[in-house]
């Protein structure tokens, strides 16, 4: 079945129904890799797919036209799930033109050599495909440095490569008939890849109209496409500013069940206050990528764990370091744990935390189990957070 965004436009994509770990990043929906054939008098193709997917791809072109008259190839994007195909789809559009970035172009020729040639293109270079007009425009860091978006001008259709993706498999194409949630599942999309960059796409949203850009359509590289941009590009703009909810993210991980303890205690705190939601993880029982989620609107977290030989127990060492490199903001940090002896992971989470831009807080240790003081320690603690989430002290 063709599917046609704006006449003449199609997804020519591949559904992922199978895949459950996309680089470590959990998808129990699986994903899609969105690709673009834009028919005009001439004929583009926007991004490939996965390599494994590339006969999935060349049976779509091919219920719309012959892959062979492919006029030009467009890489947004230099991963393998969009780029994996690039060679197979050469081969059989032998006269194709290959238009990347500047990026794109030097990582096509480091791996390729000059066995094709590429143009690069800046940001507002142009190309006319007869009616229609791709505008391009380099977005480097979201998320790679090769990454850009194709702009067809006339039909103010947005191919946006990884921005406002989603990783789910789905039957249906358009945000209007998806049978989930696609803000949600953007969401968690966006704090897994593109938190890191959220002062560029603050930036790049603050340049829209400078580019004149008003699209109609986002079309991006995974999931449904936006019929109704404005939702995403708003939310986009929440996330991108680490706007937060009255929200207390706790993760941890335990032995023997006392930071556990402690853990359940700090939740019982925050509770006691009123008006803070609490979202409650055991790392090892978690994916990353279902903490990060919470963790992108949420105004605190609590990141808890053992003593191990004098050190954070590996499951929590793991997911921290996963957190700094997503480099979150506007939150506060704190850590807690149970210790025996010397203690460790405590303090090495703290310094951890001080590594990034949220505002830490001081640990909160308890050697062995809580005695009943520390009972109610745990829950004071709990109680003080709940209210600087709320605003007071
Ligand atoms: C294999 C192992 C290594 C440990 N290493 C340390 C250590 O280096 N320093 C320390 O203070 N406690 C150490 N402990 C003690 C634990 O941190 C302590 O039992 C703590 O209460 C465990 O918390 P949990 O009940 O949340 O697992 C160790 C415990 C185990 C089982």
């Amino acid at each position: 079945m063709k599917t046609e965004i704006r006449p003449g436009i199609y997804w020519v994509g591949a559904i992922d129904w199978d895949l459950r770990d996309f680089h470590g990043y959990t998808t129990p929906k699986g994903s899609t890799y969105n690709a673009y054939l834009i028919v005009d008098e001439k004929v583009a193709l926007v991004d490939t797919v996965k390599e494994p997917f590339k006969d999935e791809l060349l049976a779509r072109i091919s219920e719309i036209v012959d892959p062979e008259k492919i006029d030009y190839l467009i890489v947004n994007h230099l991963e393998r799930d969009h780029f994996g195909s690039f060679a197979g789809v050469m081969e059989v559009a032998k006269n194709a033109q290959v238009y990347s970035g500047t990026m794109g172009r030097k990582g096509i020729v480091d791996v390729y050599g000059e066995r094709w040639p590429v143009t690069a293109v800046k940001t507002g270079s142009t190309l006319s495909l007869g009616k229609k007009t791709l505008r391009f425009i380099e977005t480097p860091m979201m998320h790679w440095p090769d990454s850009m978006m194709t702009y067809v001008e006339e039909d103010k259709v947005l191919l946006s490569s990884d921005a406002f993706g989603q990783h789910v498999a789905s039957s249906e194409r358009f945000d209007r008939d998806a049978s989930f949630d696609p803000v949600a599942e953007a969401k968690t999309y966006y704090a897994n890849i593109l938190m890191p960059f959220s002062h560029l796409i603050q930036s790049l949203l603050s340049k829209v109209p400078e580019l004149n850009l008003q699209p109609e359509i986002i079309a991006p590289d995974h999931g449904v496409i936006w019929t109704d941009p404005g939702k995403i590009i708003e939310a986009y703009g929440r996330w991108s500013r680490f706007e937060a909810r009255p929200r207390v993210v706790i993760a941890y991980d335990t032995m023997w069940g006392s930071t556990e303890k402690m853990a359940h205690l700090l939740a019982e705190g925050v509770m006691d206050e009123g008006g803070v939601e609490v979202k409650f993880f055991n790392i090892r029982k978690s994916t990353n990528s279902e903490i990060i989620s919470e963790i992108q609107d949420a105004k605190a977290v609590l990141l808890g764990s053992a003593t191990l030989n004098n050190g954070i127990f590996p499951p929590v060492g793991g997911f921290l370091y996963y957190l700094k490199g997503l480099r979150p903001q506007n939150k506060i940090a704190m850590g807690f744990g149970s210790f025996g002896w010397m203690g460790g992971a405590v303090k090495e989470i703290t310094a951890r935390l001080k590594e990034t831009d949220m505002e830490v807080l001081d640990g909160l240790e308890i050697r062995y189990p809580a005695t009943k003081a520390q009972v109610e320690q745990c829950r004071e603690t709990g109680r003080m957070i709940a209210r600087k989430v709320k605003g007071g002290q």
